[in-house]
């Protein structure tokens, strides 16, 4: 078997261009939804992520807000831009780019975040929404790529109703929030969230009708531990230069092989990836939406 491909590169193509038609509205109505970024440091791999936030605002018509601060800066100045944007009535939604430098006490920056301005759903007043309200509709921000799992998988047909799904990583970004948001009733799959104590990783995935891969290890996943028609996304990302080009590569987390046993992968690049971008925009897009209809 040759698996089908979740192209989340087209899929995420064709929510821009419905977000560019529900912008357009909000523009009529006199509201400008407004995404702000705040990069500490200049790891490589967080640049381009931000880059590219900023380049997709750009192509739907989202304003963009940028604070970049130097690896060496204090807590403080980072505590001072969360303010400002917390006060900036033209930013609709943020994101803390993660991880911050060594050092950082991450965890009480996010919540100085206003949690109607989390654009990436992860302040604990939006995570814990999450748990409490696990069979009520939600009106909060959700985590980007969990939901974007959702989204590609809900756009090929594919439910998670009464399947088994193995969660490789147990992160804050990925893996923990993917176990919240798949254990919602509407959605009704059945997680096993591993991490490195867990025995047995890849008879948990055999078990699997779905898997997760979300550690960040270049090729985690074989081919041998995976059950036949099962369907894999690819999450994690390990960047290596290339030394000929002096340009870097992105390995995900899934062995080439894999797409011989599995129904549907997801690739990397180009799969979970465009889904994760793509939703922080239709985060900004519904935080506006909110504001207007309360306004
Ligand atoms: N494509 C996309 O859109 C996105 C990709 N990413 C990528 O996804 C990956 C996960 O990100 P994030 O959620 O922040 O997680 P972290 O990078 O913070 O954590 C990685 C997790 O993987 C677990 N892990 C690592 N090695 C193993 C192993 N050998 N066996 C079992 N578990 C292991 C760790 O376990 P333990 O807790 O025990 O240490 C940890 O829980 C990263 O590579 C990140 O770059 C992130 C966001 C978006
Ligand atoms: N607060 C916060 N929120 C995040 O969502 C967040 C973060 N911090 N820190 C780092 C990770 C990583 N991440 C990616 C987003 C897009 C691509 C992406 O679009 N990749 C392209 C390819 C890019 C390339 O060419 O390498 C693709 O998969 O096709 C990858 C990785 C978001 N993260």
């Amino acid at each position: 078997m040759v698996a089908q491909i979740l192209d989340g590169k087209k899929i995420a193509a064709d929510i821009k261009q419905e977000l560019r038609s529900r912008i357009e509205t909000l523009k009529q109505h006199g509201i400008e939804p407004g995404l702000g970024t705040i990069l500490v440091g200049d790891d490589p791999g967080s640049r381009a992520y931000v880059a590219g936030k900023h380049r997709d605002c750009q192509e739907v018509g989202i304003t963009s807000l940028r604070i970049d601060l130097p690896a060496d800066a204090p807590a403080q100045a980072v505590r001072e831009a969360i303010l400002s944007f917390n006060a900036d009535p033209a930013c609709t939604g943020y994101i803390v780019q993660l991880p911050l430098p060594a050092g950082m006490p991450s965890n009480e920056l996010i919540e100085l975040i206003d949690p109607q301005k989390d654009a990436d759903g992860l302040h604990p007043v939006n995570l814990g929404r999450l748990v409490l309200r696990v069979g009520e509709p939600l009106s909060t921000s959700l985590p980007c790529t969990p939901a974007g799992i959702l989204e590609l998988l809900e756009r090929y047909g594919l439910s998670l109703e009464g399947k088994r799904v193995a969660v490789l990583g147990r992160g804050v970004t990925v893996g923990r929030p993917a176990g919240l948001l798949l254990t919602r009733r509407e959605i009704n799959a059945t997680v096993t969230l591993c991490h490195t104590g867990t025995p047995d990783v890849p008879q948990i995935v055999r078990e699997s009708d779905v898997v997760i891969a979300s550690v960040g290890q270049p090729h985690f996943v074989k081919p041998e531990w995976i059950k036949p028609g099962a369907i894999v996304l690819d999450v994690g990302v390990t960047r290596v230069p290339n030394p000929e080009t002096g340009r870097f590569k992105t390995i995900g987390d899934v062995d080439p092989g894999v797409a011989e046993v599995a129904g549907w992968v997801s690739p990397n690049p180009g799969g979970v990836g465009p889904m994760t971008r793509v939703m922080l925009l239709r985060n900004i897009v519904e935080t506006a939406e909110r504001q207007y209809s309360a306004s």
